[in-house]
């Protein structure tokens, strides 16, 4: 059996002395869509973060396919097929739309171009528009281009829908269904929209105080009110 895209194992990491990621353990399958869910504080951007190689890992190996590449800097896992969209929004203010975009491109033709506004028609009519011009919504689907034109194998999406209107947010979650479908990737998203969360992925993980508190899919997570109340902090899911 070929190995899982991503495979996390014993996984802890912090803030100098600040244990924040306690021996995390899970394994995403080819072409899955892991929903990482948790109330405000719980370690989901840094369990993403210590994934990409920004935080400090004290412990575990990260497997993305074959290969750990737990030892790796940031830019070396990038090239290994990790891609990270974190909930910044890291885009290049002062250069054009498709200047950030060229960024993204690693060597791959100008025509990869096309790509990111085949995903994202906004970007082309925005195209000669400085990254600081942009609504949030453009500017996440910027930074969600950039990461996607470099190919990664396994993406990782921090909070893409924070403080966007409803409308954005549909545009963004039906580009992320695209990219999954069709793309081949596995995709892992950290939301604090639940609903919308759950509506993407096929599996589901609940992070509490650093560790994983709970596991299973979307539809075993709606009927289970314990969970929902205790770890997420709502009354129940639509
Ligand atoms: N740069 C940092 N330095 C020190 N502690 C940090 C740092 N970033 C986060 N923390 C701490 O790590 C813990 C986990 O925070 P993290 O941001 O990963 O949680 P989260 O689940 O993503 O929360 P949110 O939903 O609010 O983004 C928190 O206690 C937080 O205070």
């Amino acid at each position: 059996m070929p190995a899982a895209p991503l495979e996390i194992r014993n996984l802890s990491s912090g803030y100098g002395p600040t244990r924040v990621i306690e021996d995390v353990s899970f394994s995403v399958a080819a072409g899955s869509r892991l929903a990482v869910l948790g109330r405000n504080g719980m370690g989901k951007t840094s369990l993403f973060s210590t994934l990409a190689g920004q935080t400090k890992r004290y412990g575990g190996e990260i497997r993305l396919g074959e290969r750990d590449i737990a030892a790796l800097p940031s830019a070396a896992r990038a090239i290994a097929g990790l891609g990270y969209v974190p909930q910044t929004r890291d885009i290049f203010p002062t250069l054009t739309v498709e200047e950030n975009i060229f960024v993204g491109l690693k060597g791959r033709s100008k025509d990869a171009l096309e790509e990111a506004y085949a995903m994202f028609p906004r970007l082309k009519e925005r195209r000669r528009n400085l990254g600081s011009q942009l609504s949030g919504g453009e500017q996440q689907m910027l930074s969600t281009a950039r990461t996607i034109l470099g190919q990664p194998t396994v993406l990782l999406l921090d909070e893409p829908l924070e403080g966007l209107a409803p409308v954005i947010c549909e545009e963004l979650m039906a580009a992320f269904s695209r990219l999954a479908q069709t793309g081949d990737m596995t995709i892992l998203l950290v939301e604090q929209r639940i609903q919308s969360a759950l509506d993407f992925a096929d599996h589901v993980i609940i992070m509490e105080r650093g560790r994983i508190a709970w596991r299973g899919t979307p539809v075993e997570l709606s009927a289970d009110k314990q969970a929902v109340e205790e770890l997420l902090g709502v009354g129940g899911l639509h």
